[in-house]
């Protein structure tokens, strides 16, 4: 099956990301989102990035005008009608999840896959919401989605061959490697990263070092590009959370058990880089 068009729902960190790496890469986008707001800034942050890899000359002015001639935006689920391929970015929680891919299982093609890029949500229960589970598969993106090089792709119980071959392929068109990960509860990366990032909120929980000096432990001693409090920001702490909740529920062992700090921030509105305020201060 030959992928054309894309819808990319959720016009966040990571929707905007998508759309952008699918547009560069010659498929037709719809961006789409329930706020128009999200929409202007995505877009708005993806022409920025389109501009900077302009300056750097690593694409020309005129392929940066045809990505963006092939990406537009939309407040409507009904315009996934023309799509062949859905990919969904939007808050990690399975009741929101359920209910845009039951709608979506109403208003897509017959043959449209529909995939989506949740962190750690079983997709075996999402593909459940919909009466085509054989095509519903996980396609779980890293953060920068520009820079980041692999995409997990998840088989729920259900998924095809041809529907895992599509979105493999299409990955491959992404210029991305894909890994094939078993539906497990936080896949392969969040059952690792979301962890050790916990238990960095652990160590300021416990005044074991300041947030800034464990991200130098981490940085200098480990090499990590990013310390994890630094990280934990730039992934969104509301997201962190919702992650550890879903390891901790999923896999019913208390090691996994949210630190009550993360908890605290999230309830205080903290969510990282994306509300100005998390283990670090923004502006
Ligand atoms: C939660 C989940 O479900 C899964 C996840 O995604 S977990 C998160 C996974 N991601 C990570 O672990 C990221 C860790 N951090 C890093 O790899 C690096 O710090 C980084 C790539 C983000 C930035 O790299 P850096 O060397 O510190 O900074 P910088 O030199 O500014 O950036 C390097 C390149 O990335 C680009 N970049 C940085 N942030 C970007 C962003 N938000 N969007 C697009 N591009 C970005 C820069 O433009 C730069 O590209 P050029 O070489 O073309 O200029
Ligand atoms: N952050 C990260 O590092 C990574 C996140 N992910 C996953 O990607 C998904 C999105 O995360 P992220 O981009 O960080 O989150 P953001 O909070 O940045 O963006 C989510 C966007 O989805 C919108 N939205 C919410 N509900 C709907 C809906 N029903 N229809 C359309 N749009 C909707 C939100 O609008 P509003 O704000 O108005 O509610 C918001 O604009 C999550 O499943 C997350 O786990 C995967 C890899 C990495």
């Amino acid at each position: 099956m030959a992928i054309n068009k894309v819808m990319v729902i959720g016009a966040g960190q990571m929707g905007a990301g998508i759309a952008q790496v699918c547009a560069q890469s010659g498929y037709e986008v719809i961006l789409n989102d329930v706020s128009e707001e999200a929409l202007e800034k995505g877009t708005k942050g993806i022409e920025k990035q389109l501009a900077r890899s302009v300056a750097k000359e690593r694409i020309t002015e005129n392929e940066k005008k045809e990505t963006l001639s092939r990406l537009s935006t939309s407040t409507q689920l009904e315009d996934a009608g023309s799509c062949d391929m859905v990919i969904e970015a939007v808050v990690e929680n399975m009741d929101v999840k359920t209910k845009v891919f039951g709608d979506l299982d109403t208003i897509a093609p017959a043959h449209a896959i529909l995939a989506s890029n949740t962190s750690s949500l079983p997709i075996t229960e999402i593909a459940a919401a919909t009466n085509r589970p054989d095509q519903v598969i996980g396609m779980h993106f890293m953060n920068p989605v520009p820079v980041m090089k692999l995409v997990e792709i998840i088989r729920g119980l259900q998924t095809s061959e041809e529907t895992y071959k599509v979105v493999e392929d299409m990955a491959v068109q992404l210029s991305k490697t894909p890994v094939e990960v078993k539906d497990f509860p936080g896949f392969v990366s969040n059952r690792i990263l979301m962890p050790m990032i916990n238990e960095a909120i652990f160590a300021v929980y416990e005044g074991v070092a300041s947030p800034e000096d464990i991200d130098t432990v981490m940085k200098l001693g480990t090499n990590h590009p990013m310390g994890p409090l630094t990280l934990a920001d730039f992934i969104g702490l509301d997201t962190c959370l919702y992650i550890m909740e879903v390891l901790h529920d999923g896999f019913g062992d208390s090691k996994y058990r949210p630190c009550p700090l993360l908890r605290k921030y999230v309830k205080a509105g903290w969510l990282g880089k994306k509300s100005g305020r998390g283990f670090y201060q923004y502006q």
